[in-house]
């Protein structure tokens, strides 16, 4: 169950991320519980778990983290459409911040460990299907039980709030413009611990 205490309101150092950080992690975005926006009003992008297996990042603590999401996508949400051969590639998607789990989700009591993103952006479209570049700079809190919806959601929310607040300090900030964030359907950087 979640202390009482009073949470603070950065996580991480503000010299910039320390090993394993930032955590590269990436894949295609696919369908939860249908929990998300339904349920807590707060939607979250999921990408499959064997992400996590892939690179040695087998070990990532289950948990609460920040930082940077690329998504395939506009800021209204829509895909990007692509055009033919060695265009395909070409500039589109965006970068913005997030703030994501990993875990078991013990207050739905899961079977099942999931990965998903809430983006800090109001998008007017779904875009499941899409590519999405994880860059996670920090680990906020460990992943609890609750005693309602809504001491969830208010953690959820807290949780933003660290979130924002963690990556608008320069080295974090800095990250933002790393080149992987936008390059989709690149292989071979699934989940490497970047140095
Ligand atoms: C920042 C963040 C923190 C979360 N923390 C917890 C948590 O501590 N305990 C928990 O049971 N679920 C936690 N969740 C997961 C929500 O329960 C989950 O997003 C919700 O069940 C939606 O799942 P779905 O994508 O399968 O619909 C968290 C989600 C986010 C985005
Ligand atoms: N700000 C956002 N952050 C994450 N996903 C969003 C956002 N806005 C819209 N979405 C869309 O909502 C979907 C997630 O909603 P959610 O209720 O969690 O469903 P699911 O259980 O299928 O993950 C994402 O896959 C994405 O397409
Ligand atoms: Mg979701």
């Amino acid at each position: 169950m979640r202390p009482s205490a009073p949470r603070p309101l950065v996580a991480g150092p503000s010299t910039g991320p320390e090993r394993p950080f930032p955590i590269r992690l990436s894949g295609p975005i696919v369908k939860g519980f249908g929990r998300g926006s339904a349920d807590l009003g707060i939607p979250t992008a999921n990408i499959p778990l064997a992400g996590l297996s892939v690179g040695g990042n087998e070990d990532v603590e289950s948990g609460v983290y920040y930082g940077w999401a690329g998504v395939d996508i506009d800021d209204t949400g829509l895909r990007k459409e692509r055009g033919g051969e060695g265009e395909g590639r070409g500039p589109g998607g965006g970068v913005w911040e997030m703030v994501m789990s990993i875990g078991w989700n013990p207050y739905y009591k899961n079977e099942v460990r999931s990965v998903e993103v809430h983006i800090m952006h109001a998008f007017h479209h779904d875009f499941y299907g899409a590519r999405m570049n994880l860059l996670i700079c920090g680990f906020i809190r460990p992943e609890y039980d609750y005693v309602s919806k809504e001491s969830l959601i208010e953690d959820i929310n807290v949780d933003i709030e660290v979130a924002k607040r963690s990556l608008e300090r320069e080295p974090y900030l800095n990250l933002k413009g790393e080149k992987y964030l936008l390059e989709f359907g690149v292989e071979g950087h699934e989940n490497e611990v970047a140095s």
